[in-house]
Formats: C-alpha cells, sequence, structure tokens
C-alpha cells in the first residue's frame, strides 16, 4: 500500500532517517517504535510531504491494491499489475488527496467549531466542495449525514453540538481520528494518540484504533508497548534513524538488539507498559492540554 526505499533525512550532520526500507500492507496495522530521538516523527514527515527526503522514495499503491495485508505486497513494475504512484516530494495536500491521512502529537481540530462541523468541513473538503456548499442545498445534507456516520463510529455522536473546545482530551483524539476518516484515507499515520490522555479513556482510544485498522493501512506511532503488543500485526523499531527489526510483536519484543535499544526493563501489563527509554506520556502529568490548539 505504501513503501519507502532507501528513505533518508539529513539535517546538517545528523541523519535522522537512514536508508529505511519499510512497506505497509493494505489491511496492516503496523507500530513503529523506537527510542526518543529514533527518527519516528521525522519518518512520518517524509512520508506526509512536511519534509523531503535528502535521499530515496515514497510510494503509494494506486491499484490494483490486493489487501492482503501482506508486508511488502505489491512489486516494482514487474508486470504483475501493481501501480505505484511516486510521492516523494509531494505537498502535504497532495499527498492528503492521494489518500494518506494523519493525526499529530498535539491535537489539531477547530476549537471554535462543534464536533459535527470539524468533520463535516473535513468531508467538504475531501470531497473537492470546499466551504462553497450553498450552491446545492442538498450536498450539505449528504456531508452532515457522513460526518453523523462518523462521529458514530469514532464514538462521538453524542458530543456532535459541543464546541470541539470543551471535549476532554481522549475526546479529541477520537474527533481527530474522525477528521482523517472524513477525508476517506487509504491510509492513516496516527502519531501517539494516546499521548496526555486519561487512563480511562485510552481503552476507547485503541479500540478504535483497532476499529479503523479493519479497514484502512494503519501506521502508529506509539511508546506504551502494551498497546503495541496488543494491537499490532507487525513492528518496525527505529534506532538512530535506521530500522533494527521488523516483525511480528512478540519476535520484536525478544530481540536482543531491541532489548538493548529501546525494551530494556519493559515488563507487559506494568506501569502504562512504556518502553524503558520512552516518554510518551498516555496516563500521566497531561501537559499538553495548555499549549494546544483545541
Ligand atoms: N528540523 C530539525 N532540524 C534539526 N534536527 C532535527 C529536526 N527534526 C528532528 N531533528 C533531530 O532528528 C532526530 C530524530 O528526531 P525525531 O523527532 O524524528 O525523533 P522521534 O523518534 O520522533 O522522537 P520522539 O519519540 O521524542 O518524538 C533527533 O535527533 C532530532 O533532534
Amino acid at each position: 500500500m505504501l513503501r519507502t526505499r532507501g528513505l533518508t533525512k539529513r539535517f546538517g550532520g545528523l541523519t535522522a532517517v537512514d536508508a529505511v526500507d519499510f512497506d505497509l500492507g493494505g489491511d496492516e496495522l503496523c507500530s513503529l517504535i523506537g527510542p526518543n530521538g529514533a527518527g519516528k516523527t521525522t519518518f512520518f514527515n517524509l512520508l506526509t510531504g512536511v519534509l523531503e527526503p535528502t535521499e530515496g522514495t515514497v510510494e503509494l499503491r494506486t491499484g490494483p491494491a490486493s489487501t492482503d495485508g501482506a508486508s511488502g505486497a505489491g512489486d516494482d513494475g514487474n508486470g504483475d499489475g501493481d501501480d505505484w504512484r511516486d510521492l516523494t516530494g509531494a505537498a502535504p495536500h497532495e499527498v492528503a488527496n492521494l489518500g494518506v491521512h494523519r493525526s499529530y502529537q498535539v491535537t489539531n481540530v477547530f476549537a471554535n467549531s462543534t464536533v459535527l462541523e470539524n468533520v463535516r468541513v473535513a468531508a467538504q473538503a475531501a470531497d473537492g466542495a470546499g466551504t462553497n456548499f450553498w450552491r446545492n442545498a442538498g450536498q450539505l445534507d449528504r456531508y452532515i449525514e457522513e460526518a453523523y456516520d462518523i462521529l458514530d463510529r469514532v464514538g462521538l455522536a453524542d458530543s456532535a453540538d459541543v464546541p470541539a473546545r470543551a471535549l476532554s482530551h481522549g475526546a479529541k483524539r477520537q474527533l481527530e481520528v474522525g477528521v482523517a476518516l472524513a477525508g476517506d484515507p487509504d491510509v492513516l499515520l496516527l502519531d501517539e494518540p494516546n499521548a496526555g490522555v486519561s487512563s480511562e479513556s485510552v481503552d476507547r482510544v485503541v479500540d478504535l484504533i483497532e476499529d479503523v485498522a479493519a479497514d484502512h493501512a494503519v501506521l502508529l506511532v506509539e511508546h506504551n508497548m502494551d498497546i503495541v503488543m496488543e494491537v499490532s500485526d507487525r513492528v518496525v523499531v527505529l534506532n538512530q534513524g535506521a530500522v533494527i527489526a521488523d516483525d511480528e510483536p512478540a519476535a520484536v519484543r525478544d530481540d536482543p538488539a531491541v532489548q538493548r535499544a529501546y525494551l530494556g526493563g519493559y515488563e507487559p501489563g506494568t506501569a502504562g507498559g512504556d518502553a524503558a527509554e520512552g516518554t510518551g506520556d498516555p496516563d500521566g502529568a497531561d501537559g499538553t492540554d495548555g499549549g494546544e490548539p483545541a
């Protein structure tokens, strides 16, 4: 569905992402983990056009897509029928239009608009209708209906008329996923969707991740290893910009190189399951509510 080859980003003398070959299958939920500064956010930024790579390519399968979820599905133009679109260097809106959407570590919704409006506007924009819906009265109803369906799916139907700023942090993350879904994406990139979410809300966000993964390709950055182990089909480990493991969750957990680089001290089910060197703070002091847009 999405693949990179030799993807590299250097900031001066620092190689933040180092020759990464990565494949995300059609129905796959792949988690990207690694210590702070490993290059996860930079990798997301390269996939979504926020940053231009120093070297390497990003490609999206545009069809005909087999949705077998196998990592590395697709071909290199060798005649088995898969088509790939080169996204390398494309602007963020072009990448989004082609079906790759992301959520951010910091909540990114319109604070003063209602929950419904946030999703409705995203659905219109994705349809190329912009905000000029007056030209066809029936169209507005269609977008509102679509927005309600999405709010149902993300568990926010009861909050449709509430301003986004009034939502709890966890509910804002649900809304973010709703806004991303409104773009009708093929690929969802979720950047720490549980960061700052209270422990009571984590289960709801995890259920939502699993639900959207049923019919989308999902790449998840997550510091909480219990969640990673629970939801992932596959786990990719970055360390100093390079992939040091790419396997099923249990195999990655038991990999000595991963233990050394990242998971030393991780014990399932303890204290939120954060890996030893991760600072993702899913349950604890929520420092993110104060300065965020919503
Ligand atoms: N715009 C930039 N200019 C210079 N260096 C940068 C820039 N963005 C990131 N870096 C550096 O690149 C490396 C990778 O950073 P990145 O934020 O991608 O890591 P990360 O794995 O997402 O970390 P975290 O888990 O803390 O979010 C770090 O050493 C960081 O300081």
